[in-house]
């Protein structure tokens, strides 16, 4: 069973079809890049595999279950599951919260913050190779490198099975993009999860990727 079943996705604004009949699907412990030109759909694409933006029709089943027929209270419980990590590595972060607190906040979120919380976060931020002591920190004191690294530990600590990534690469230094990617293909490999990956970096996708589709005005045009 993949873990990611998308068929005939459709997103519209207005009269704008963004995602026309879009279909994929993902297996635990793969990649799978999206790729194609500024505008082409990839976006929309992501948000609606997330339920953030619903789609107009199609279907998105995940680990089994059929998500766009589903309330929003029905989706509570699986939301945890399917993480996104965004391109903006400080825009994705409050500026006044500390690291620990961003991190905990799922935690919390989520009902699960009990006596070992503070070294769950401590074990998190080590996962994703920062320092412990990062944690007291407030986000404007870490570079965008290891923002994005705090951004994928707060994901982590959902114990998702999907992280669907949307350019997490592309606001960094090149210089840090190769650590970030080499700290996720190292997640993937120990848990098994699966990357919906989202990227217009032909050289990144090839390396990262196992398969890659192509979109362009809302189709997929290959893969
Ligand atoms: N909230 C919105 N309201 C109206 N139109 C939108 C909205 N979001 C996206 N669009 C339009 O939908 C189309 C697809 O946009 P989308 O952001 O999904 O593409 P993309 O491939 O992710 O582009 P980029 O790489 O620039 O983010 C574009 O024509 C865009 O202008």
């Amino acid at each position: 069973m993949p873990l990611l079943d998308v068929r005939e996705l459709v997103v519209r604004y207005g009269t704008v079809t963004a995602v026309d009949q879009v279909s994929f699907s993902l297996r635990a412990g793969e990649t799978l890049a999206l790729d194609g030109p500024s505008g082409c759909g990839k976006s929309s694409t992501a948000m609606a595999v997330l339920q953030l933006r619903r789609p107009d029709a199609g279907e998105v089943r995940f680990e089994g279950r059929e998500l766009t027929v589903l309330t929003e209270r029905d989706l509570r419980p699986i939301r945890p599951r399917m993480q996104p990590v965004f391109q903006d590595p400080y825009g994705s972060l409050s500026p006044r919260h500390r690291i620990r607190d961003a991190v905990a906040e799922p935690l919390k979120v989520q009902g699960r913050w009990t006596a070992d919380g503070p070294a769950k976060v401590a074990e998190l931020l080590d996962r994703v190779g920062l320092d412990p002591s990062h944690g007291a920190r407030y986000p404007h004191e870490l570079s965008g490198g290891q923002c994005q690294r705090v951004g994928i530990a707060r994901a982590l600590a959902s114990e998702p099975r999907l992280l669907v990534l949307d350019e997490p690469v592309s606001a960094l230094d090149p210089s840090v993009r190769a650590g970030v990617l080499n700290l996720l293909a190292e997640l993937q490999d120990e848990l098994g999860l699966g990357y919906l990956f989202i990227c217009h970096d032909r050289a990144v996708v090839r390396n990262f990727a196992h398969r890659v589709i192509e979109m362009r005005d809302g189709r997929v045009i290959s893969g």
